[in-house]
């Protein structure tokens, strides 16, 4: 029997994300693979990333989280889900700040309202190897890569950025005039992508706006995806095409990128939702081989 049967769990969203937030904390269990796919299926803990809670691995942070997509791969970073994790761990308390950890290096949080929370994403990798790119390309603001005839491309030329995962933003007119659904899996699973990519369409509405639809890695499309918005930003600033402050616009909602000049470190900012509380039951993983 899964050693999940009976934990607790909380189902969240960050502007539409779904997320499922899950304690293990003071435990020695580890999800595999095959239970995460099935918690993503079952109704009432379907989600696009699952946030699990660990034993601080660093001393001085409170938690180490690994995120989990649909399809059982791992992530080193996940914005909404992070937001989602600093309401849990703050819920009842007067704590304004947290640091967490996960695979790709630590993140502070602080509660900005009772469900508005700010990330600090970190710095953005830009090196070629660094995203991880196949090829090498000295300038990441724009890689050679195209969809559609080869005199004629639908969308071309995207700019690449790793924020503890990798990305990869098309520059388009209009969001609403592509279908990410038809293309997303192609572009996610190009060979220019080792560890595969998290897809993006990008409108620069103003200096200081974006308009962005995502295809996640391992997931599909999503109402929203946090480190897609900090790339996409990051990748419009690079190219001067906004400044280093703008609200991007998901289906979701809005978050609030800003790209610190100090540091060089990405704050997002945006809201937190509790859905419902559940325990995870024995016929969830049933099916789950
Ligand atoms: N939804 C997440 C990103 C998940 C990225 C994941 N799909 C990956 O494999 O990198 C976010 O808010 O940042």
């Amino acid at each position: 029997m899964s050693a999940l049967v009976g934990r607790p769990f909380l189902k969240m969203n960050g502007l539409g994300n779904e997320i499922v937030v899950l304690d293990l904390r003071g435990s020695r269990i580890r999800v595999q693979p095959e239970e995460a796919r099935a918690i993503a299926q079952a109704p009432g803990s379907q989600f696009d990333q699952l946030m699990v809670l660990h034993d601080p691995r660093t001393p001085g942070t409170d938690a180490f989280m690994r995120i989990l997509n649909t399809d059982g791969s791992e992530s080193g970073a996940c914005g909404n889900g992070t937001r989602c994790v600093a309401w849990a761990l703050t819920r009842g308390t007067d704590r304004k700040d947290l640091l967490l950890e996960t695979k790709a290096g630590l993140l502070t949080c602080r509660r900005e309202s009772d469900v508005d929370f700010t990330v600090d994403m970190g710095a953005p990798r830009l090196r070629w190897d660094e995203i991880p790119l196949a090829e090498e390309f000295r300038d990441t603001t724009g890689i050679e890569l195209q969809v559609g005839p080869i005199d004629a491309p639908v969308l071309h030329t995207p700019s690449v950025v790793n924020m503890g995962n990798p990305h990869a933003i098309f520059w388009v007119d209009d969001v609403e005039a592509h279908d990410l659904a038809r293309v997303g899996s192609l572009l996610e699973h190009h060979p220019i992508f080792p560890e595969r990519a998290n897809i993006s369409l990008a409108q620069v509405t103003s200096p200081e706006s974006l308009i962005l639809k995502v295809w996640e890695r391992g997931v599909g499309l999503t109402r929203a995806c946090g480190s897609a918005a900090c790339a996409a930003a990051v990748a419009a600033a690079r190219k001067g095409l906004t400044g280093r402050k703008v609200r991007v616009t998901l289906p979701g909602g809005d978050l609030l990128i800003h790209w610190r000049e100090s540091d060089g470190h990405v704050l997002m900012t945006g809201p937190t939702e509790l859905e419902h509380e559940g325990v995870f039951t024995a016929d969830l993983f049933a099916g789950a081989a």
